[in-house]
């Protein structure tokens, strides 16, 4: 079973404080989501290979490191994985997206797919899927699919909340992805929210409430 990693950095759990609040308004709130999809995608992409380069600094010859030429793509899940890839693409900024437009059907809680539109190497690609929340997991599950339908062999999900039903859910049927959430809440209410969470990330990113 591939590993979940649970932040613990205390810039990432301030900003997320602030996003919970009620208070919050959508220029921080989207500030926020941004800063801290940055912050862990620097955590998500610590095995990068690098190889040994030559370079000349003012000084001397020296032998550097540099990133091996790895293929990385970030794909979001509309809508709210959106809010995420500015802060991903300012450390990476070669990545290729590819993008999931999944809503969940408020009666069933059922991802439904809408909209897909992938690089078209994105299976010779190691792909971080991005969406600030997994809640009951189906929606992170299904995008996941659809990536290994493609034939995606190497993926990552980064979150924001969690729940750990919806983690599991996540790993029963993909025991082989690595999971980044920023933190687990404890339980999710009878309309599939994470509580006590943040609200609807969307809604939050985009105004639309
Ligand atoms: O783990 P789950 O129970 O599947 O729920 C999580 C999903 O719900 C939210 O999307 P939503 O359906 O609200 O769409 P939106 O991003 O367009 O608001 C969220 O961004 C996830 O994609
Ligand atoms: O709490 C939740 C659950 C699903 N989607 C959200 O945006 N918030
Ligand atoms: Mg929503």
């Amino acid at each position: 079973m591939a590993q979940i990693h649970v932040m613990d950095h205390p810039l990432i759990l301030h900003k997320l404080s602030l996003m919970r609040d009620r208070q919050t308004g959508v220029k921080e709130f989207r500030e926020a989501t941004r800063e801290i999809a940055m912050l862990m995608c620097y955590e998500a992409t610590r095995d990068l290979p690098l190889k040994e380069i030559n370079i000349e600094t003012p000084l001397a010859h020296a032998k550097a490191r540099v990133i091996s030429g790895k293929k990385i793509a970030f794909v979001p899940i509309l809508r709210a994985g959106l809010g995420m890839i500015d802060g991903m693409l300012e450390l990476i900024p070669a990545a290729k997206v590819g993008h999931l437009g999944l809503y969940r059907d408020p009666d069933t809680l059922k991802p439904v797919e809408y909209y897909a539109k992938l690089p078209v190497d994105i299976a010779e690609r190691d792909v971080i899927v991005i969406d600030p929340m997994v809640a009951t997991g189906g929606s992170a599950a299904e995008a996941i699919s659809a990536l290994k339908k493609r034939g995606v062999k190497h993926i990552k999900l980064m979150c924001l909340l969690s729940t750990q039903e919806g983690l599991d859910v996540v790993q029963k049927e993909h025991p082989d992805v690595e999971i980044f959430t920023a933190a687990i809440d404890p339980e999710l209410n009878e309309h599939g929210y994470i509580v006590p969470g943040l609200g609807d990330a969307g809604d939050r990113i985009f105004g639309t409430k």
